[in-house]
């Protein structure tokens, strides 16, 4: 069976990860030139590397087109629900770091923690006639964590497909839902992140696709303990 690996195929998660399979053994080339999309790992000649985005790697994960992947591990739960019943996160790679949190605007003195919203929420229909609308591309993440774990309906989504942190400030939502991780973003936007307004620590994960054909392929297992043993 060959194993398929797919990895980011630009910018610093490239080279993160890539140092990562160097260390545990598993030196990745391209096939052809740097350009190409396409990689094979010295000595593991049953293993092929494909290299994507960080969000197509999540998709194909999800839907088991490769066996492996390294990607964020917001952009897999965003993706998928239950997703933890169709892949193994084997490992957290210490790299790609952000937090995907809800930051309100700073002048909102009054509200520094969910509950705040909480309240915020139910009186925005009394005083403006609609619903708090939230600029986010993580709809999944923030429905779970608005309706299910604090009980917040009365709220609209906003899709946003970049500049979410610019919303609030261009009168297209009042709040947003992203990622952060130096923080630079949100304090240039005068936005602060809610107290207990953390959804998500993501970092970059060898994530595994779950298949019965793994359960009869050692090479499987080898892949995790290698890159394992690297961190
Ligand atoms: N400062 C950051 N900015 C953006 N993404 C970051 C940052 N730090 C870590 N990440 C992580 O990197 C991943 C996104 O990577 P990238 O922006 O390459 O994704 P992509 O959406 O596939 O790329 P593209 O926008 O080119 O399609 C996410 O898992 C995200 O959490
Ligand atoms: O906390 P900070 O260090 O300021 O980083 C956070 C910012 O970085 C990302 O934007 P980026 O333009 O890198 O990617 P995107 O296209 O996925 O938004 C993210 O969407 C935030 O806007």
């Amino acid at each position: 069976m060959t194993i398929t690996i797919a990895l980011p195929s630009k910018g610093r998660m490239k080279d993160d990860a890539s140092a990562i399979f160097e260390r545990a053994g598993m030196p990745i080339s391209a096939v052809g030139n740097d350009r190409s999309y396409r990689g094979r790992v010295e000595g593991w000649d049953d293993v092929e590397v494909a290299f994507l985005s960080a969000s197509e790697i999540s998709r194909e994960i999800g839907n088991g087109s490769v066996d492996f992947g390294v990607t964020g591990e917001d952009l897999m739960r965003e993706g998928f629900a239950e997703i933890d019943k169709r892949v193994e996160f084997c490992a957290r790679l210490g790299f790609g770091h952000a937090d995907v949190v809800v930051a309100v605007p700073e002048i909102w003195l009054d509200v520094d923690t969910m509950a705040d919203l909480v309240d915020v929420a139910a009186d925005f229909r009394a005083r403006h006639s609609r619903r708090l609308a939230i600029a986010t591309k993580y709809w999944r993440l923030t429905q779970q964590f608005f309706s299910s774990q604090h009980g917040i309906q009365l709220y609209r989504i906003v899709e946003s497909l970049g500049a979410t942190e610019g919303a609030p400030a261009a009168g297209s939502a009042d709040i947003i839902v992203d990622i952060t991780s130096t923080g630079s973003t949100l304090r240039a936007n005068h936005l602060k992140v809610l107290q207990d307004g953390v959804i998500l620590h993501s970092q970059a994960c060898l994530v595994r696709a779950r298949k019965e054909s793994h359960a009869d392929e050692p090479a499987v297992q080898a892949i995790i303990d290698a890159v394992r043993a690297a961190l």
